[in-house]
């Protein structure tokens, strides 16, 4: 007998853009150095080009393509030079057949020049005369105005994460500021008559709260604000007075522990009186006995209280569910490795199996979902769908980095 209702992953993850599709967190501007793992709310349009103007990729001489052709060791081109432009000036000259002008690395080509012949192919004969010993194509060390970016572009996506490389692009054509979506608010509610803090003195029974502590760790690795954290004991009637506060000042409530279905597991029942349930249990190993629902306009996830499968599930759905409501298009970093040994799998469940990387093979971690101290040695984990019956030594596996 089953008192779960388990779904696949994969209909999980479709009732995930389904159930939560109405909760958008809103918009707010800000400073382009405040936005380091944001999420963009608006495409970014080019309003200049990148560069604006014509510029010189190398230190050298910028001449007219044609006169240098031909020119060689043996018989160099001569050239007057009738300028020295200098760096953030604008060129004041326009060059004719036989002038040069001097060049720095990123300053303006003259008018009418084309190309660049690089300083160590040159010799100066006198203090306005330059020998070029080598010919040099349409374009050559030449960046064109708008080459890199060209205005009206569209430069970044909407739902992009952004890195210090976005800032990069955004620094390079003057944007300032931009609309991102603003930080998910959390409440995370621990349960558990057996939980005490850290820094309580243990007692035989007792168990220290552990996942409070991770789950606030991994809401703010994820860019969500943790509005607050409760730990309560398996009282039902201060359980519904927490989630009610919890669901009237947060997007998303993380609760941990009695998701299962023993009698003082009040998970379910309690999510259920506030809003809808649309997932108990899930096929996938550890974390089956997950919960999500909806209340009003928030996000409620149940999550096991083994620290391991606690951990593990949001990996998997947690992260899934922020980049539904930040509508983010950020994808996992993934790395491709051969598994150092033959892993069983378990029929019918998806598998979230722990992994470090030595000498560059995947080597899995073995041990229960409450073994705490597998966690802190993995540095991912690989997935194996419920339809493979394992992996052979030496498959190649994608590895999701923590
Ligand atoms: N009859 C069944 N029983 C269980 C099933 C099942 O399918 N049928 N599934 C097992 C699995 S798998 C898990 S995981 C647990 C999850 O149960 P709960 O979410 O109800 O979690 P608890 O019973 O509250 O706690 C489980 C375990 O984790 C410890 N825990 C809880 N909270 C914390 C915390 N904040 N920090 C550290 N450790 C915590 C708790 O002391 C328990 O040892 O259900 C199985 N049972
Ligand atoms: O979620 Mo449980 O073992 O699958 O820890």
């Amino acid at each position: 007998m089953d008192f779960f209702n388990t779904l696949t992953y994969k209909e999980v993850l479709e009732l995930i853009e389904k159930k939560y599709s109405d909760i958008c967190i809103e918009s707010e501007d800000i400073n382009i150095l405040d936005s380091l793992g944001r999420v963009l709310s608006e495409d970014i349009i080019s309003p200049e080009d990148l560069p604006h103007f014509n510029r010189s990729t190398v230190d050298g001489y910028s001449v007219i393509s044609n006169d240098t052709f031909g020119a060689s060791e043996a018989i160099p081109s001569i050239h007057k030079i009738v300028e020295k432009i200098e760096m953030g000036k604008k060129s004041k000259m326009s060059l004719s057949s036989g002038e040069a002008a001097y060049i720095p690395t990123g300053a303006m080509v003259p008018k009418n020049s084309d190309a660049v012949v690089m300083i160590e192919h040159s010799e100066l004969l006198s203090e306005d005369e330059v020998a070029l010993y080598k010919g040099v194509a349409h374009l050559e060390n030449i960046i064109k105005a708008g080459d890199d970016i060209s205005k009206g572009a569209k430069i970044i996506q909407k739902g992009k994460k952004i890195r210090p490389q976005e800032i990069a692009i955004l620094a390079s054509v003057g944007i300032d500021k931009v609309k991102v979506r603003k930080k998910i608010k959390c409440t995370i509610i621990s349960t558990g008559d057996e939980l005490i803090d850290i820094n309580e003195k243990i007692e035989e029974g007792k168990i220290r709260d552990i996942n409070t502590y991770a789950i606030e760790a991994m809401l703010k690795d994820c860019g969500c604000e943790v509005m607050s954290k409760v730990v309560l004991k398996d009282t039902k009637s201060l359980f519904e007075k927490t989630l009610k506060e919890a669901i009237s000042k947060s997007d998303l409530v993380l609760i941990s522990g009695g998701s299962s279905v023993g009698d003082r597991d009040h998970t379910y029942d309690v999510i259920k009186s506030m809003g809808e349930v649309f997932v108990h249990g899930i096929s996938i190993k550890p974390g089956k006995p997950t919960i999500l629902g909806v209340s009003e306009k928030t996000a409620i996830v149940g999550l096991p209280g083994h620290p391991g499968a606690a951990i593990s599930v949001f990996e998997v759905v947690v992260k899934a569910i922020i980049n539904k409501l930040e509508k983010c298009s950020a994808k996992k970093r993934v790395g491709v490795y051969k598994i150092s040994t033959n892993v069983h799998s378990a029929p019918g469940k998806h598998t979230i199996q722990l992994v470090k990387i030595e000498k560059e093979r995947a080597i899995p971690i073995l041990g229960k979902s409450s073994m705490i101290s597998c966690l802190s040695e993995a540095d991912g984990y690989i997935e194996i769908p419920m339809d493979s019956e394992g992996l052979y030594k030496e498959q190649e596996v994608n590895v999701n980095f923590f």
